[in-house]
């Protein structure tokens, strides 16, 4: 049995909550850092987060914090559950407070805009000398809340931590699989956010089921083709962590990404689906930064380029998907058949 004594969470959204309440169902310490005392209040009294998980009851040993010296002190491992538009900001408020070889694990699902930095990368550049992992996979939150059966992916080049990941978050329920592909895995659950978008908007469009399957299958060829560019393993994608997440988010309501998605396709505005959502949608974000980063490489990502064209320039969707289908013939899997082979 591991010697860690205490775990903290930073974020208490829908993930960071459901992460905390694991760790402390399985007997430990964890403290749980969010900024509204109302909120803390009420995880510490009533055992719920009614702003973000109304209806699951919490480890009555969860205990919520507004101060980050509090929750950190004395810790060996960190959770990040905060969205990438302020993970920096974050962490370096918390500095002070951690250890400079800290166990350092992000959730998050997302790119810093302006730098194309992922969450470890900011990690790495705020805490050089920290060790530092990766969580990801199909893990909607409220399915893990409700104690669904579930697996997901702990990445990183450190075997002490997988390994201390492994122990505070495995359970009859809950399966955690080791990689040391940190980039990759961070990488799949960042992109495909950006195609859970494509999915929502052409199930609002009453698309059928050779559709949706024809998108998921291409979202995960455009996947895979950026992060080779990028220079990641493309076996990652065949995983949990790569497909795996594509399919949940694809494919369920639940995902957020999904329903902005679902909101455009029934003509809302993005302003209007962002604000009815209430909670972070990583993939609008994301649409923008693997556009301009695809161009730069001239990487070939027509569905990213369709979907930025629908949600930022108001471009008709029925004449994109008419570009993206009389666009020219292509290869179906490209490490069997190359491009240029065509
Ligand atoms: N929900 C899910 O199913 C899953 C989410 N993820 C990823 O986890 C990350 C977090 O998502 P999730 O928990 O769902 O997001 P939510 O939108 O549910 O919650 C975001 C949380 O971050 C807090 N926050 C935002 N900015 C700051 C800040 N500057 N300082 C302090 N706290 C801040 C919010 O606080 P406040 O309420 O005060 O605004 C809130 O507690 C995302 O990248 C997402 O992709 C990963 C797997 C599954
Ligand atoms: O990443 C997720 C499931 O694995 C959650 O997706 P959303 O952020 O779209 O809700």
């Amino acid at each position: 049995m591991s010697q860690i004594r205490k775990v903290a969470v930073l974020g208490g959204g829908s993930f960071g909550t459901v992460i905390a309440n694991m760790v402390a169902e399985n007997g430990s310490d964890v403290r749980l850092w969010l900024r509204d005392p109302v909120l803390a209040d009420e995880i510490n009294q009533q055992h719920e987060n009614t702003r973000y998980l109304p209806g699951y009851s919490l480890s009555r040993s969860l205990l919520a914090s507004t101060s980050l010296k509090d929750v950190l002190s004395d810790v060996d491992l960190v959770f990040i559950s905060i969205p990438s538009q302020s993970f920096r900001q974050v962490i370096q408020q918390a500095r002070p407070f951690l250890k400079v070889d800290q166990m350092l694990v992000s959730t998050t699902k997302g790119i810093e805009a302006h730098t194309f930095r992922l969450m470890s990368e900011i990690l790495r550049e705020e805490m050089p000398s920290a060790r530092i992992g990766v969580l990801s996979g199909p893990n909607l939150a409220k399915e893990v809340a409700a104690k669904q059966l579930t697996a997901t992916v702990i990445a990183s080049e450190c075997a002490e931590l997988r390994s201390e990941v492994q122990a505070r978050l495995h359970s009859s329920y809950f399966r955690v699989y080791a990689s040391s592909d940190t980039y990759g895995v961070e990488l799949g659950g960042t992109l495909k956010n950006i195609y859970a978008i494509a999915a929502g908007l052409s199930a609002a469009l009453g698309m059928g089921e050779n559709t949706k399957s024809m998108l998921m299958t291409r979202s995960l060829a455009e996947m895979s083709r950026f992060a080779v560019s990028m220079g990641a393993n493309p076996m990652t994608f065949i995983g949990l962590a790569g497909v795996g997440d594509l399919i949940v988010t694809c494919m369920s309501p639940l995902s957020r990404n999904y329903r902005v998605g679902y909101a455009l396709g029934e003509g809302k505005s993005l302003e209007e689906a962002v604000e009815a959502l209430g909670q972070v949608a990583e993939g609008v974000n994301t649409i923008k930064q693997v556009k301009e980063k695809a161009s730069e490489m001239q990487i070939y990502m027509p569905l990213v380029s369709g979907l930025y064209e629908v949600v930022f320039n108001k471009a008709p969707i029925a004449e994109v998907v008419k570009m993206l289908m009389m666009s020219e013939q292509s290869t179906d899997v490209e490490f069997v058949l190359p491009r240029e082979g065509l």
